[in-house]
């Protein structure tokens, strides 16, 4: 939808904060979501508020080089030792853990206290307050104050907030923390589909990794103020290093084969396998590319295809090593899915009981069957 979005970003920060120390240089192309991800402490939000124009004083005990380039390409600084853009001025949307609304309006004029200040060169109408409201699903509620409505629709409306500012960028920290399961799921889809709407590049704050995996196109691994690596989601899960870090989540690789959306079913081609699963989003058109998530604990193993079971998908695989799980009576199975015509061979993870292990007398290099509940499935 929009032309004015932001490319990518050159950064070189180092800063110290008591014992901490943040170095960071790196270029980042801002394509679709991008996680930021790494432990508790690691400086993922001391990045987003170098990036938001929120960490001026960096220059008087590090030192901080920030350049954006536009949609045409031109390169311009955000800050370095001469000059320092502030954040209102960056065109970047923030969004936090918490909403923080005006209270004392309702949520159309929140919105529209967002709005009025864009210039009216650089409004998108599809970002109009109406509009939004639409989109995030609140058109009746624009006459609400924000205390009349639930965290996760205050939440909605924060993100449509900052939509209604026509940013560049959205940065957003941790925006689903203080939300409860289906708040969550529903905040995770729409986000997606506003991303995937409007074109705006969005970087996201989390250490939860299964939302970081349900969300996100690229992964930025942080870890003690450093980026350990930053990529596409799968293929950083393919690394060493990535799939060290994501262990328990997967991401596979997959054609689109037939969307059959009478019976709610989507069919994917994962090598020589076909998938099905229930998907809402009717739009994935036949011969696309998509990727597939299910985690680890829902890919359970048998040494033959399995017939007469409610499981429909079988994939086979064929085992590479195991690794310790958190819980001592687990194992993680590393597997590797053959390669299709077009899409390389796919390494992932399965964890299973030792018992169970065991009595398969699962060793590295056998073939086995990857059973996958259709439930568990999920682009
Ligand atoms: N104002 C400050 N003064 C001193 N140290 C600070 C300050 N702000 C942050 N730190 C330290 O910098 C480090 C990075 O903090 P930061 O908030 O960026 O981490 P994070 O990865 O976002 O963590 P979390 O996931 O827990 O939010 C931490 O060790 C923190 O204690």
């Amino acid at each position: 939808m929009t032309e004015q979005s932001y490319q990518s970003i050159r950064l070189h920060l180092y800063q110290q904060q008591g014992g901490f120390v943040c170095n960071m240089q790196t270029e980042l192309p801002l394509q679709g979501i991008t996680a930021l991800f790494g432990p508790s402490g690691c400086g993922k939000t001391t990045l987003l508020r170098t990036l938001a124009g929120l960490n001026e004083r960096v220059q008087s005990s590090g030192a901080c080089e920030l350049y954006v380039q536009d949609q045409h390409g031109q390169w311009s600084t955000w800050q370095n030792p001469e000059v320092f853009v502030p954040s209102w001025q960056r065109q970047v949307g923030l969004v936090f853990q918490r909403p923080a609304l005006f209270p004392h309006l309702t949520v159309l004029k929140n919105l529209e206290y967002a709005w009025v200040r864009v210039p009216k060169d650089q409004r998108i109408e599809q970002l109009a307050p109406h509009n939004l409201l639409q989109r995030v699903g609140l058109s009746e509620f624009g006459q609400r104050l924000p205390s009349q409505l639930s965290g996760g629709q205050q939440q909605r409306v924060a993100l449509a907030r900052t939509l209604a500012s026509c940013p560049q960028l959205m940065l957003l920290d941790e925006p689903l923390a203080n939300l409860d399961g289906a708040a969550k799921a529903y905040f995770i889809q729409l986000l997606k589909r506003l991303q995937q709407e409007t074109g705006i590049p969005m970087i996201y704050v989390s250490h939860q990794l299964d939302e970081v995996v349900q969300l996100s196109d690229r992964l930025i691994l942080m870890d003690a103020g450093s980026l350990v690596n930053h990529g596409p989601i799968a293929a950083i899960l393919q690394t060493e290093e990535g799939y060290r870090r994501c262990q328990g989540e997967n991401i596979l690789l997959a054609r689109v084969k037939e969307n059959q959306p009478s019976e709610g079913l989507l069919a994917v081609q994962v090598a020589d396998t076909t998938l099905w699963f229930p998907e809402p989003d009717t739009s994935l058109r036949k011969g696309s590319h998509c990727r597939i998530h299910v985690q680890a604990k829902d890919i359970s193993l048998a040494l033959r295809p399995t017939i007469e079971s409610s499981i429909s998908n079988s994939v086979p695989a064929q085992v590479v090593a195991f690794s310790d799980s958190s819980h001592q009576a687990e194992v993680r199975v590393q597997l590797v899915v053959k390669a299709g015509h077009e899409i390389p061979a796919q390494r992932l993870s399965a964890t299973i009981t030792r018992a169970s292990q065991a009595r398969l007398k699962l060793q590295a290099g056998a073939t086995v069957y990857m059973q996958i509940k259709a439930v568990a499935l999920s682009t």
